[in-house]
Formats: structure tokens, sequence, C-alpha cells
């Protein structure tokens, strides 16, 4: 031990300077939701500062120190001004990639004034240490863990005392609480970024006589920063301290035996991973906001679009000067990690930062591959991307039970430690030699970039267009569907038997393998393989380029491609004047601007643009933008009576199979049911059938237990007791697989997939489930057309003049007519419906009840029906439970439950009902 105690000693040193700079981080996001990328980026900014006072104009610490912190501060201030304050009602993602433009910015112009050379500078603390134990801790060590205890027990009080805090972090929680608490949610905004910038530049100026100054050294103490952020969940001081400080010390330990450098990164990272997993849920609970991504496309194919991009290409690989042919072979590889990008997070919704890795991982392991086996090209291709799918997968795990830029710092854990124990390991990377690519060869013709640079620029532009081709495919097809319905909406893609781990699997599994045929190109593009280039910045940036391009799209990968360093784009401005100097400056501005003005990325913004053009030469005049659209109550009173709909869908019953099976058969028990909520007994041994053919109503007063009952009864909520389908028990069993095996449920708030279509979110209702989907989605797209049961769920519901509409942009009261045909979709033998009609107009919700009675009579599904109005309840029900504090409090037919005096006692406190209007809940409890 006494062996130990100096790396421990040591270990606080780099871990107290983790944990300043993660308090800084936990700062600003907890006052204002966002995860500062540019942190360390603008700490440098101060410690630049305080050097120049400090070092070259020979001021002395008490101002040079305070002169640096001021600075970091007006610089925190300036950004939220200009750059946050725009973007506060913006997509988190838009947010975050906002702050990476800001990191390019700040690093490209310190680059400019200072160059990139490391310097020295001495500590203004007085030389010296404590000795103790052996151990010598110097009064450097001292002071910053001094300050950040110091800080943090500051900040935790400002966060927990003051008005300003209190409402800071309640504004993040709920932006709408502003306005009741009555506080600008921009002072506290400004506030939080003025400290962040200060507490970023009092990091930077006690580490600098550690780490040294240079333009980019200081960005890199994000990475051990946000894990220990995480570990404090970007909320808690003290856990993110002791965290901090924990992976300061675990580094120390590792020199101290002399362990691999890898598991220096693997230990924290993997400990905190499994930490949020033990933590995480598959599914969000109720109430859960989703988070809001850019639009994402429908992956059509455009073929003027198409064959206008290709002879572009052929023209300039053939064509143009050699140095085109090399531009197009970057930019066909970058778009590749781009599209494996638009794949992971785009359309399955899952924010990723190791596309870089695992292009690097793969680019190795096919390396060796040719070391080893003088493999060809078209086999490397084949071993690689099934090497990067598997690899895709491992990192996508997390996202079982993590999500947000949760997952994002978990997958960047992942990417570190692929860097430091693969990709810049000696005994892995072939050392300062790198790896010989041995005579590459495709179908036995030689095609070596560096001999025929144009050949190869044809290789990659066609392997891009293929896998651009299969993704676009696996938009459109079943697999995509599910993707974006997980994406768009768990809980609801939960209620549809979706699986939502696998969706999300599939998606990093997929996006593993297009970003391993990324690595095999550039492994095999030189004729040896090197690997210092797949550093977490470059995925980083790849995500944000993605975003600026447009992060749903296929094009916006190809944008991100032709922006990127060495790409189309940077050759064209090549001969400008030291361009190189200033091009991530002007890029930064350039992120940045199209964050706050068009979140959902450029290639949207021209769509719009060209589509305006068009309807103007058409002479149409501009065609509206759909986000911009108001939502237009649909005229759907002119539709034809619901019964004339029935009949024209040729017959429920033929279409829903099995309504002679289930006719008068009690299709799900539920008994002695029980749900708690720590000490709150939600639901309180409840017991009730669910019959074929008939509907059973819940009524109760507000909190009584009505949708925890559902909840419980569908797998959204954990509960005791039994509940049978068909005699088969689903306790224990998944959302998902309940759904699968009959059971399905509208929500109160719906949980539609809102960014999709009616008609994609019937046809995910209806799709099978296949694991196999995933894989044949990337040849064959479809199936297109509704279900015999959706179409039939469309007519009675008179939807079909709204299938090709966005979700987002119908009313209310049309989304949840919406909800009902979706639930229908799935083919349920029986359906959960938690307040159908609320908010209903009194035509849709005749429409909506003649059209649930003629499902039940025609196709013989039992029906759960929980309503608080009672016209609904005394239309529709044939037997009525009502509930309260959880327990049943009267069971029978409707008029004799709902002339119990206990019942009205429930509702009203009295016993006086009155008759034929809804039922205004009693009590306050909001669910
Ligand atoms: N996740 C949760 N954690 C703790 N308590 C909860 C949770 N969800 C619900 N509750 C509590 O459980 C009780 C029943 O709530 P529930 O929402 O099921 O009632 P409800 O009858 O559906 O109400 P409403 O008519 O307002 O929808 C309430 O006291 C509620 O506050």
């Amino acid at each position: 031990m006494s062996q130990l105690w100096p790396f421990l000693v040591l270990g606080l040193a780099s871990g107290g300077a983790y944990a300043l700079t993660a308090v800084g981080i936990v700062t600003v996001y907890r006052g204002t939701g966002v995860i500062n990328l540019a942190h360390g980026a603008m700490g440098m900014v101060g410690t630049y500062v305080f050097f120049q006072l400090f070092k070259q104009e020979k001021l002395p610490a008490s101002i040079a120190v305070p002169a640096g912190i001021v600075a970091g501060a007006a610089l925190g201030a300036i950004v939220y001004a200009v750059v946050m304050r725009p973007l506060r009602n913006s997509i988190e993602l838009a947010r975050l990639v906002a702050t990476l433009g800001v990191l390019m910015v700040l690093q490209g112009l310190a680059t400019v004034i200072y160059s990139e050379r490391v310097r020295i500078v001495k500590s203004f603390v007085p030389d010296g240490a404590l000795h103790l134990w052996g151990a010598s801790m110097s009064y450097g060590t001292i002071v910053v863990l001094g300050v950040t205890i110091l800080l943090a027990i500051g900040l935790a009080t400002l966060f927990r005392r003051t008005r300003l805090g209190l409402s800071a972090a309640a504004v993040q929680e709920n932006p709408d609480a502003a306005s009741v608490l009555g506080v600008s949610p921009h002072a506290s905004g400004l506030l939080m970024w003025t400290i962040g910038g200060a507490l970023a530049s009092a990091a930077g100026i006690v580490l600098v006589p550690t780490t040294g100054l240079s333009p980019s050294g200081l960005t890199l103490l994000i990475f051990p920063a946000l894990a220990a952020a995480l570990f404090g969940k970007f909320t808690k001081y003290p856990s993110t301290i002791i965290a901090g400080l924990a992976i300061g010390i675990l580094e120390s330990l590792f020199v101290a035996y002399q362990w691999d450098s890898a598991f220096i990164k693997i230990i924290p990272f993997g400990v905190i991973i499994v930490a949020l997993m033990v933590g995480g849920s598959t599914l969000p609970g109720r109430g859960h906001a989703e988070q809001r991504l850019p639009r994402i496309g429908a992956g059509l194919l455009r073929p003027p679009v198409i064959l206008v991009a290709a002879v572009l290409a052929v023209v300039a690989v053939l064509f143009l000067p050699v140095g085109w042919a090399v531009a197009l072979t970057t930019m066909a590889i970058v778009s590749l990690i781009a599209l494996s990008i638009v794949v992971a997070t785009g359309y399955a919704g899952q924010l990723s930062l190791a596309p870089f890795a695992i292009a690097g991982a793969t680019s190795l392991f096919v390396a060796h591959l040719s070391r080893l086996f003088h493999i060809d090209i078209a086999l490397a291709l084949v071993l690689g991307i099934i090497a990067a799918t598997l690899l895709g997968w491992l990192v996508g795990l997390p996202a079982i039970r993590v999500r947000g830029v949760d997952l994002a710092v978990a997958t960047l854990g992942f990417a570190l430690v692929i860097e430091t124990a693969l990709l810049i390991n000696p005994k892995t990377n072939g050392g300062l030699n790198g790896l010989p690519i041995t005579d590459p060869r495709i179908f036995g013709i030689p095609l070596v970039a560096a001999r025929s640079p144009r050949g190869y620029a044809v290789f990659a532009c066609v392997v891009f267009a293929l896998a651009a081709l299969g993704i676009a495919c696996l938009r459109r097809s079943r697999a995509g569907r599910r993707m974006a319905g997980v994406r768009a909406n768990e809980r609801g893609a939960a209620a549809l038997g979706i699986s939502v781990p696998g969706a999300k699997l599939a998606g990093f599994a997929i996006a593993g393998g297009v970003a391993g045929i990324a690595g095999v190109l550039l492994a095999f593009r030189m004729q040896v393989a090197t690997f210092d280039n797949f550093d977490v910045f470059k995925s980083i940036n790849a995500l944000g380029w993605t975003t600026v391009g447009g992060l749903g799209m296929i094009p916006g990968a190809v944008f991100a491609g032709g922006a990127a360093a060495g790409g189309p784009f940077s050759y064209i401005l090549r001969n400008v004047d030291e361009i190189d100097a200033w091009l991530p400056v002007l890029s930064g501005i350039f992120v940045v601007i199209v964050m706050i003005t068009h979140p959902d990325g450029e290639i949207d913004r021209m769509k719009k643009q060209f589509g305006d053009l068009f309807a103007k030469l058409r002479g149409r005049g501009a065609a509206p933008a759909v986000a911009a659209e108001p939502p237009v109550e649909p005229d759907r009173t002119a539709a034809e009576p619901v019964s004339a709909e029935v009949n024209r869908a040729s017959g429920t019953d033929r279409i829903l199979p099995g309504a002679e099976r289930r006719a008068g058969q009690v299709l799900l028990t539920v008994r002695d049911v029980t749900v708690k909520y720590g000490p709150v007994k939600a639901v309180d041994a409840v017991t009730l059938d669910v019959v074929g053919g008939a509907v059973i109503g819940v009524i109760g007063p507000n909190g009584a237990g009505k949708t925890s009952l559902i909840d419980s009864i569908t797998g959204f909520a954990t509960a005791s007791g039994s509940v049978s389908l068909g005699g088969r028990e689903l306790i224990g069993l998944s959302a998902t697989k309940r759904s699968r095996a009959g059971l399905t449920r509208t929500f109160q708030n719906l949980e539609l997939f809102v960014d999709l279509t009616v008609r994609e979110n019937l046809l995910a209702a209806a799709d099978r489930r296949d694991l196999l989907g995933y894989a044949s989605g990337l040849i064959r797209s479809g199936p297109h057309e509704l279900s015999g049961v959706a179409a039939t769920a469309v007519a009675l519901l008179g939807l079909e003049e709204l299938l090709d509409r966005q979700v987002m942009d119908l009313p209310q009261g049309t989304q949840r007519i919406v909800a009902i045909a979706r639930a229908l979709a799935s083919e349920p033998e029986v359906i959960c419906l938690d307040e159908p009609t609320a908010g209903l107009s009194g035509t849709e919700r005749a429409e909506v009840i003649t059209a649930i009675r003629a499902l039940v009579e025609t196709a013989k599904i039992g029906v759960l029906l929980v309503e608080h109005n009672l016209d609904v309840v005394a239309g529709l029900c044939d037997t009525v439970v009502a509930i309260d504090f959880g327990r049943v409090i009267a069971q029978g037919a409707p008029e004799e439950v709902l002339g119990r005096p206990e019942v009205r006692q429930a509702y009203l406190g009295s016993h006086e009902l009155p008759e034929q209007q809804a039922i205004a809940p009693k009590k306050e409890t909001v669910s």
C-alpha cells in the first residue's frame, strides 16, 4: 500500500482536473440542458488570456488569474447570447452540434493566432508540496482540489437555495415552467453559461502547468470529464466529483502497475456504462418527453437527381484533373461514415459517436487479413462488413437501456476504448511502419489507389452508391418503419409489438456494417494501412456535418462527405491563400448558422427552396412549407355514414379472422392485479374479464388508477397477480410480447409516430415482425399497401383522405382517431383504449363510438375502455367497473354501476350525479 500511496496522490491531481471540468459541464447542462462540447475550448481561450498577461506581459498572478477567468465568463455569456439563446427551443441535437461549431471556431482562431505549438506555462501557485505519509502533494494539486470542492458546494447551493438556480433547473426540465415561475429563462441561461465559461477557464489555468497550453490540448479533457458528469447523471455534483477523482486515481494506478494503457479507458467508461444500464429501463416511463430529432426522409429515390449525380461524378473522375478523383474518393468514404450516422441516428434515433472507431477497427481487421492471407478487396468487403456489423451491434448494446446524450457518451466510451486498445496500440497497428496491404486486387484485377486514383475513385463511388441504394430501400421497408417508429416513440412502438431493443440494435448493427465498408475502402486505399486517423473527434465532426446536411436523409450524408477535409469542397478552395488555417473557423460559423436557421439541415432547406421554385415556375405560387402548415381540421363529417363504410370494408369478421372463436368467450382474465409505485398502491387487487364481442368500461376519478391498470395489463407497469390472454399467462412478459400475443392499447397522450405519415403509422402496426426483415429490407422495400384490417380501420374511422399526411400536421382530435386506427391495424384480440374520445368534437366522438361498436359486433374483439365521458360509457359499454384508490368499488351493467351511491361519491364527493354529461373529475391528482 505504501508504494501505491504516491500514485493515489498523483491521481488526485489529474482527477481534480477532470472533476473541475466536469463540474462546469454539469452546471451548463443542469442550467440549460446542453452538453457543451466547446467547454474545453472556452477554457482554452481564458487560459490564453491568462498566459498572455502572466507570461508575456509579466503581470502578477493576482491580475492575470482573475482576468483569465473573467475572459472565460465573458466568452460564456457571448456564446449564450449569440448561439444558445436563439437555439433555446430547438432540437437538442442542434444545440449539441452548435457547441461543436463553437469549438471549431475557437480552436481554429487559437491556432491562427498561437499555432499548434504547446507552450510551457509555469504554475502561479508557489512551488512546493505537502508531505503526507511518504507521498507529496503539490500545492497546485491542493489548489485544484480545494477550488473544485468549494465551487461544487457553491454551485449546489446556487441550484438548491437560490431563486435563480431553482428556476434554471426547473426551466431546463420544463421550458413552460418559466412563465409560471415568472422568471426569464434567458437570465438564468446567461448566468449558467457565464459561470460555465468562468469554470472552464479556471480549470484551464490550474491545469496548464501540468498539461502545457495548446489550442487542442484542453479540448481533450472533455472525455474523462464527460464520463464523470455522466456518472453524476449531469446533475449531481458530489457523484460527479467523486467519479472525476476516481478516474484520475484509476489512471494513476494503471501506470503504477504498468497495465496496458487501453484499460485506462476501458475501466472508467466500462463501469459507467454498466451503471447506466443497471439504472436504465428498456422502455421510457409515462410522461417521458421523446427527444426531437431532425426531419426524417422517406428514402424515396429520385431518378433525375441520381442521374445528374452519377453524370457529375463520372465527369469529375474521368475528365477533370486527377486531384478530383482523389477528392471524390475521400468524399465517398466519408459519405459512407455519414450514411452509417443516417441509419443509427437519423433512422433509428440512437446517438452514436463511434462510427469512425468502427471504421478504423474494420480497417485494422482487413489489413491484418490482407497481410496474412493476401485477400481480395471483394472478400475483404464481405468479411469487413460482417465484423463491423457485429462490432456495431456490440457498441449499441447500452442503447437497450440508455437514451439520448447518455447513450452518446456511452458510445464515445466504446470509441475511446477501440482507439486506445486497437488503433493507436503499436502491438496491433503495426507500429510506425503500419500494416502493408499486399497486392490489392478486386476479382483478380489490380486496384491500387496510388497507381490508379481514377479507378479507385470509380470503385469507391460505386460502392457508396450501392450502399446508399440499400439504405434507401431499408428506409422504405418494414424494417425501416420499425426503426423510424422506435425513433419517434418507443412506448408507441412497443404497444404495436415492435421489439424496441431489437430495432435499436439492428440500427446500430447496420450502421456498423456501413461504417465498416468505409474502413475497408480506407485500408485498401494505400499500400500501407495506418490507423491514426480515426479519433473520436472525427466521429463528433461527422455527426455535426451529417446534421448540417440532413441527419435523416441520404443526401445529408453526401453533403457531409463533400464538406470533409480532403473532399471536393476543400479541393475547390485549395488555392485560396491561408484557407487551411481559416477553414475550421469558417466551417464552425457555418455549422452554427445552419443549426440556428434550419436545424433539419441544408438538404431539407434546399428541397423546400427548389420545391417553391418549381411551384412558382409552374405558376402555382410557392408551395407551403409542410412544417409551417397550420393543422387543418379535415372535413370528416362529409364522409359516408359509418355503417356504409363497414359494408364497403367487406366485413370486418372476414378481415379480422377468428370472430366466431372469440364471440362470447372470455379472452382476457385479470386476477388480483396490483401495481405499486413505491409506497403508492395505484392498483389494488383488481379482477375483471374481457369478453369477445363486448366492451368493458373502467371508470373512476382522476388518479383512481385506470391508466395504471391498463399499463399493468399491457406490460407498461410492473404488477403482481395474473393477466392471461386465451389461457396464456402474460405477467412477466414485455409489452412487445403481450402485443404480439394479441393485446394492444392506445395511450392518453397518443404516443404516435408523429414524424411519419398516417399510412406509415398503420403499416408499422400491421407489419410482420421478422428479424430477417432487417436484412431483406436492404434489397427489397415494401409492402406499401395497407393490410385488410388497417384498410377497414381507415374506412371505419374516415381517414382515407389523410393517409399521406404527416401525423404532426393533423389536429389533436384527428390524431386521437389515428391512434385508434393504428391500434386496430395491429389485429388485436383485445384492445385497451385509454380515453379514446378525450378532446374530440361531438361528431368525431359519435363516429368513434359507432366504429368501435361496429368492430366489436362484427370482429368480436374484446375492448377494455377507460373513459371519463359518461355518454361514451353508456353508448359503448356492456359492463362497467368503477375504481377508486385502485380498488374496484362497483362492477355490473352501466346503468346499475352509475347509479350506485359509492360511485357518485367517488366522482363528485356527493350523491348528485348529473345526467347525460361528462363527469367532472373530483380529485386534483394529475396522472
Ligand atoms: N410513475 C409513477 N410513479 C409514482 N406514482 C404514480 C406513477 N404513475 C401514476 N402514479 C400515481 O398512481 C395513482 C394512479 O394514477 P393513474 O394515472 O393510473 O390514475 P388514472 O385513474 O388513470 O388518472 P387519470 O384519470 O387522471 O388519467 C395516482 O396517485 C398517481 O399519482
